[in-house]
Order: structure tokens, then C-alpha cells, then sequence
């Protein structure tokens, strides 16, 4: 049997907790912090368990630097407990309150009332103390009827204190911290505490710390900054989403440590746990029906967030409608050209209360038909993620987000998810997205493959193209690159996508076929009128913007290490 040292009294917060954790444990009681981790150190107690956030009172001060001081053991895990208080007093229940002159309590639960005794007691003193059942036994045999006591009504019962208000502090949730003699293992779905040592002054250390989470798309869960009381050197406490023993996590603290802190040891390992949900989640489990690159990017990424994903497709072994009865929301995510047959396969499986999203790059041919193929208690929402399967991260890449009547809290949550990872949302109409896309998908991937086939059949070889290409005309060639480097199928369904695109590709045609005409005729004027005509219709603020953007590009572009890998 495994003993917890943690916080008395019997029936406190910290011992339900502990109840919860470990229901056959042995329990070792102390008033003070410092004493239970005085227990878990020299052995006599195998865990400790301390209470280290409150939604009331933020971190629990006391707890966190004796666990950040930690020279053995680790922190292995969580609990989080609904906190109940009440306030009782000998006199009980019809008590006029202007008689109450004191109010009895430990000192985080005088703190976590700040709100409740600041408007109902402004005048009352506060009394804060260790032993809590000592004062309660000491109120009802001195029958103390200026006195009030705030505490769990267990605690006030079993001291024969009557209550006079019940809950007296909504939505009062407090984390405990679970230390161990070892590291715990990975879950899946795991945070790691990390706090740096004393740190040297130096410009934009912050930035760079978080720089290296940031980039690596790992989110922070927490930062706190504390000085070091004796050298009053700052100390940055960071809890990261990830195991210790993933790849990018590992990697990211040890270029804390080598390039941005530049100490050995200058980060101490907490521990890692299963990460811990302060924040209310509604989605339990996704469905996707497709199963390609990316259902795959985004189930993995979501079950990264906890929730329980399905994969199904035309082969899997649990098939879509069995999956719908199990899931919150359906994710339906096939070639664009088959998802509105998809849709109306399998639309009419949702019931009322779930979501169905649909992620593909054509809009309002998608929705209209999800709105026909689902019941109008279906939530309903579209997004069109503008990065594909190889990115590594969401961050700063663009989204289009197509929200409807039908999009509540199931949609606004997997939303958050994408604000979460750094995506940039832009929401859209049905008929704005695909508009949009049509300039920035549709016609240039068109572009691409039209100068891709001009390129072969006039056999021009492709190594004289970079050694001939000017700044300016590079981009096109690039993005021809691109998009001949990935699946065609991808970039197919794009060009066929339906909707308002379309008129942007074939206006774009007779453009070009009226610029040939002008061209082909020398009437340079004409061209020139066109083009100024152009310019004033582009606010000046973007064309100084995008030149910036373009120069930048160059400077990237023409660093001959780069040419040299385009060339060979
Ligand atoms: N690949 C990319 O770069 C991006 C894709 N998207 C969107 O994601 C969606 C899916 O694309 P990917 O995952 O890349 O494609 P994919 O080709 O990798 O996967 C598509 C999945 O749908 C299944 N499927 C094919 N035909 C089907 C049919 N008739 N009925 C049912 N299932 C069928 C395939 O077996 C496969 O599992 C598309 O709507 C696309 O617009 C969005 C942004 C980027
Ligand atoms: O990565 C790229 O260059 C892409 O173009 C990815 C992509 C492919 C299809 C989409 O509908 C959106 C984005």
C-alpha cells in the first residue's frame, strides 16, 4: 500500500484529493507545506500531494517554491477538485450578519472568499490560521458568536457548526500536484514543468525562451516569472504541453539550455504528467470519413488535444454510420469532387446535437448540400485549411473559415483548436470563399500547370530556366515547383473545384488573350494605360507592403547556397 503525505485535517480538500488519486492509500496528515514535503523527502510518505493552483487565488505561492526547490522526485500527476465552502457559525441560521466581527479560516480559503467577504463582510476581520479544527473546536466550547468560519461543510458539521450560506464561492476548482519517487511515464497526452535557475540578465531572453516552443508548435500552458529571493535573479517557471521524452520537446529545452541560456543545468525538470484540463471542453470524440493525408494531419493533432478520433473510409473496418453513433462531430474530409455525394451518403446519420465539418477547399456546393442532407439540429461548418499534409505546424498559415446559421458550440470549439495551434482564421461567406480561392488557388495553380506543359512542349530544358529567370518572373517558376512536387490529384480537384471561383480563372483567360492581342501589335501605350489603371485600383499601403515581402524574398532567393541546390 502506498502512502501520500498531504494536507490535514481529516476531510480537508487536500485528503479528498488524495481519496481520489489513491483511494487505498495510506494518508500522513500535516498542517504545513513544508512539512508534507519534509515527509516525501526523507521517505516516510512514497507521495506527496499539494494543492498549486486555485481559479480563485491563481498559483498557490507556497507550494510552488517548495516544489520548484525539489531536489528528489518528480512531479507525476494531477488531480483537480470542485472546492465547496461554506460559512457557518454558532448561532446558525437566522443570524443578523452585522453581528459577525471575525471570520475564521485557513489562509487560502480567505483568499479564495476575497470577492464574497469584500461585499458581505467589509468591515469584519480577518483571522487566518494553521489548524483549522483547533479553531472550530475552540469557537463552539467558547461559543464564540462574533466569530464565522469558512470551510467545507463537512468540516463545519462535524464540529457541530451550523451553516448559514452554502456555496458561498462559485466555480472554485483547485489543482493538486502529485510528487514522485520517478519520472512518469509518457500517456499520450502529457505537459511538462520545467523551471529555469536564476538567470543572468540579458536582452529579449523571455522572447528567445518562448521562441523555441513557438517554433516547434509546442503550446505553453503556463509561464510564471518569480525572482529569486536572495539574488533577486528572475526564474521562469514554463508547464508545456508534450512528454519529456518527445523529440521536439527535448529538443527545444536543450537549445534553451545550449544557445539561448547558454549554462549546462540551467533548466530543471519538474516532471511530466498527464496533462490537465483546467479550461471546460465539450467535444469528447471526432469521426472523420476520409481517411488521406489530412484527416490523418488533424486527427493525430487532435488526439494530441485528448480527444478520441476515428478514421474511417470506403475499406475501413468500422464503417462511417457506426462511427457517427459514437462520435460529437464528424469530419468529413475526401477529395473535393466526392464530397457532396459524401455528404449526402452519410448526412442523414447525424442526429440532432452533433457537428458535422466539413474540411475541403470548395464552399458553397459543400454546404448547400449539407444543409439538405442534414437535420436542422445539426450543427454545421466548413474550413478550408490553406497549408497541406507536410506542413509541421498550423502556426501563422492561413484559414478560411465558412461558419453558418447552424455553426455553435461544437464548431466554435474545434475553431478554438485552430487558434489554439496559431492558425490564422479568416472567416468568409460560402460565395467569399470561393471567390478567394479562385484568385489564390484556382488560377495560379492553373497558371502552374499551363506554363509547365508550354515548358514541354516547346522542350524547354528545365536547368536553363533558373539561370535565365529574373527576380520577378522566379515566383512563377517556383510555384510551377511546387505544385508539380505534390499530388496531382490535390491540385486536379482544385482547378475543378465549382462556385464563384471559376469566373476568376476564365476572366483571367481572356485577359491574357486580349494583353497578347496589344502586345503582339506593339500598342505599348495601351499596355501602359492598363497597367496604371491596375495600379490605382491596388491601395498603395499593399503595394508597399507586398514589394517589402517580394524583397525580402529575393534576399532569401539569392543566397547562393540556395542557387546552388536549385541548379544541381
Ligand atoms: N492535401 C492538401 O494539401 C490539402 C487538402 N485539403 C482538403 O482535404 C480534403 C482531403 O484531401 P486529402 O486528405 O489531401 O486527400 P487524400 O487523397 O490524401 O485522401 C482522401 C481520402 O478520401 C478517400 N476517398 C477517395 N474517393 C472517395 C470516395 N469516392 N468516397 C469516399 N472516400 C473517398 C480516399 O480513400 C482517402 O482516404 C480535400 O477536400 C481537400 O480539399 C485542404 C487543404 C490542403
Ligand atoms: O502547400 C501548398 O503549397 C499548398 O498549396 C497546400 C494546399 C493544397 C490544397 C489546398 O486546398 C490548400 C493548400
Amino acid at each position: 500500500m502506498i502512502s501520500i503525505a498531504t494536507q490535514g485535517p481529516a476531510g480537508s480538500d487536500s485528503c479528498q484529493a488524495a481519496r481520489q488519486y489513491a483511494p487505498d492509500a495510506r494518508l500522513l496528515l500535516f498542517n504545513r507545506i513544508a512539512d508534507i514535503l519534509e515527509a516525501f523527502l526523507s521517505g516516510q510518505a512514497d507521495q506527496a500531494l499539494v494543492p498549486v493552483y486555485n481559479t480563485r487565488e491563481g498559483e498557490i505561492k507556497e507550494s510552488f517554491r517548495l516544489v520548484s526547490q525539489l531536489e528528489q522526485g518528480y512531479w507525476i500527476d494531477n488531480v483537480v477538485l470542485p472546492i465547496h465552502l461554506s460559512l457557518g457559525a454558532v448561532s446558525g441560521g437566522g443570524l443578523d450578519l452585522s453581528t459577525i466581527k471575525t471570520i475564521v479560516g485557513r489562509s487560502s480559503v480567505l483568499r479564495q472568499c476575497d470577492e464574497y467577504l469584500d461585499r458581505h463582510f467589509p468591515l469584519a476581520t480577518m483571522m487566518a490560521v494553521q489548524d483549522i479544527e483547533a479553531a472550530l473546536a475552540d469557537i463552539r466550547s467558547s461559543n464564540r458568536t462574533s466569530h464565522a468560519v469558512i470551510e467545507s461543510e463537512e468540516l463545519l458539521k462535524k464540529h457541530g457548526i451550523p451553516l448559514i450560506a452554502r456555496e458561498v464561492v462559485p466555480h472554485n476548482r483547485t489543482r493538486f500536484a502529485v510528487l514522485g519517487k520517478d519520472l512518469a511515464k509518457s500517456s499520450g497526452y502529457d505537459a511538462t514543468a520545467i523551471i529555469t535557475r536564476p538567470l543572468r540578465d540579458r536582452v529579449g531572453m523571455l522572447a528567445d525562451i518562448l521562441g523555441e516552443f513557438t517554433r516547434r508548435g509546442i503550446n505553453i500552458l503556463d509561464l510564471q516569472t518569480e525572482n529569486d529571493i536572495k539574488t533577486q535573479k528572475l526564474r521562469i517557471y514554463i508547464e508545456a504541453e508534450g512528454h519529456i521524452d518527445d523529440t521536439l520537446l527535448r529538443e527545444a529545452l536543450t537549445r534553451l539550455e545550449k544557445r539561448v541560456i547558454q549554462e549546462d543545468n540551467a533548466i530543471k525538470l519538474l516532471g511530466s504528467f498527464p496533462r490537465v484540463d483546467m479550461r471546460v471542453k465539450q467535444i469528447k470524440a471526432f469521426g472523420f470519413i476520409g481517411s488521406g493525408a489530412m484527416s490523418r494531419w488533424f486527427a493525430s493533432r487532435l488526439e494530441n488535444e485528448g480527444y478520441t478520433t476515428y478514421l474511417t473510409g470506403r475499406t475501413s473496418a468500422l464503417r462511417p454510420e457506426a462511427m457517427i453513433e459514437m462520435v460529437d462531430v464528424v469530419v468529413i474530409c475526401v477529395p473535393i469532387s466526392v464530397t457532396a455525394d459524401t455528404i449526402r451518403q452519410y448526412g442523414r446519420h447525424l442526429h440532432d446535437g452533433q457537428a458535422l465539418i466539413l474540411l475541403a477547399g470548395e464552399s458553397e456546393n459543400t454546404i448547400n448540400t449539407a444543409f439538405a442532407a442534414t437535420s436542422p439540429g445539426v450543427e454545421l461548418m466548413l474550413v478550408h485549411n490553406l497549408w497541406g499534409p507536410q506542413a509541421l505546424t498550423m502556426k501563422d498559415k492561413n484559414a478560411s473559415v465558412v461558419r453558418t446559421a447552424r455553426s455553435g458550440a461544437f464548431c466554435s470549439e474545434f475553431e478554438a483548436f485552430l487558434y489554439k495551434h496559431g492558425a490564422d482564421i479568416f472567416h468568409d461567406s460560402p460565395s467569399k470563399h470561393d471567390l478567394l480561392m479562385g484568385v489564390g488557388q484556382k488560377l495560379p495553380t492553373t497558371i502552374s500547370v499551363a506554363l509547365a506543359m508550354t515548358l514541354t512542349r516547346h522542350e524547354i530544358d528545365c536547368l536553363d530556366i533558373s539561370s535565365h529567370s529574373t527576380l520577378t518572373s522566379l515566383y512563377g517558376i517556383l510555384a510551377m515547383a511546387r505544385v508539380h512536387n505534390q499530388n496531382p490529384r490535390t491540385y486536379a480537384e482544385i482547378m475543378a473545384t465549382s462556385g464563384d471561383g471559376r469566373k476568376i480563372v476564365r476572366s483571367f483567360a481572356e485577359n491574357l488573350l486580349h494583353l497578347i492581342d496589344l502586345a503582339e501589335s506593339g500598342d505599348i501605350d495601351q499596355l501602359c494605360r492598363i497597367m496604371e489603371a491596375n495600379r490605382n485600383f491596388m491601395p498603395p499601403a499593399f503595394l508597399q507592403k507586398r514589394m517589402k515581402q517580394a524583397k525580402a524574398v529575393d534576399e532569401m532567393l539569392s543566397l547562393s547556397a540556395l542557387k546552388g541546390d536549385w541548379d544541381s
